[in-house]
């Protein structure tokens, strides 16, 4: 099924319309099986996220159990660090419980053994989800998208693209530094229930308009198509500026 788009006059909009979708996930997930389990990328994106989310007293934080898409091996207060810049915009701002907060292992972080960090990572997503062969099914995933149309730490033309087995996998040469990194795999992102991806600014304009409306290009961004889930853009105009008008809408709840 073709992806969503939803387009925002400013990033104040944008903010404001995921606001209101994430407050809407968040209560389907509880009412459904009384918690939320997301998965969240780093970059621009935790502030976009944020912005209002951190206001939005409907959200029943308590029962969110949060993830990283992908993470950095470096330590927990390195300005590189994913979950740095989610703790500083959302987490020190909302009461998610510390337990339901599943970060990469610091030690291995520092020290750059992805692998190390990535088994380690595998078995907090496993443990979570129980470990009955299945595949982890987040309520929400939500991504950027590099200028060069990765998503995660999943790179246009990296092996990693092909990984069938592993949940969580370990990266050593990513192109867009630092080179040591985890990162969810397409399985995991393909077995979500909703994948949201958040970009903004005319920075990002030629690849969104090539990975809506180039499907044949086989982007990173391109191959996260949940087998029973939905994949929704949120993004401002900006970024939005070469899509074709039949290409997008505006969001209203
Ligand atoms: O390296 C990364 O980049 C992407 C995109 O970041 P953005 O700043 O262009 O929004 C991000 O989604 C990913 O988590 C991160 O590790």
């Amino acid at each position: 099924m073709p992806s969503t788009v939803y387009s925002f006059s400013s990033t104040t909009e944008l903010s404001g319309g995921l606001n209101a979708f994430v407050e809407k996930v968040s209560r389907e997930a509880i009412a459904d099986h009384g918690a939320v389990s997301v998965a969240i990328s780093g970059g621009s994106l935790p502030k976009l996220l944020s912005k209002d989310l951190v206001h939005n007293k409907n959200v029943d934080f308590s029962k969110w159990h949060m993830f990283w898409a992908d993470e950095r091996c470096v330590g927990h207060d390195h300005d590189d660090s994913n979950y740095k810049e989610v703790k500083k915009t959302l987490l020190d701002h909302v009461p998610i419980p510390t337990n339901q907060i599943h970060s990469i292992h610091e030690a291995y972080a520092i020290n750059k053994q992805s692998e190390k960090a990535a088994e380690e990572y595998q078995q907090q997503v496993v443990s979570f989800f129980g470990g009955n062969g299945s595949l982890p099914r987040f309520d929400l995933i939500l991504l950027g998208m590099g200028p060069d149309g990765h998503c995660c730490s999943l790179f246009p033309g990296h092996p990693l693209l092909q990984e069938a087995n592993l949940l969580v996998a370990p990266i050593n040469d990513s192109p867009k530094p630092p080179p040591e990194r985890i990162t969810l795999t397409f399985p995991v992102l393909n077995h979500a229930k909703t994948v949201v991806f958040v970009t903004a600014g005319e920075g990002k304009q030629d690849m969104v308009q090539k990975i809506i409306e180039e499907p044949q290009l086989q982007l990173p961004c391109q191959r996260v198509q949940p087998n029973a889930g939905h994949v929704y853009w949120f993004v401002d105009d900006a970024a939005a500026g070469k899509l074709k008008q039949a290409s997008y809408g505006t969001y209203k709840l």
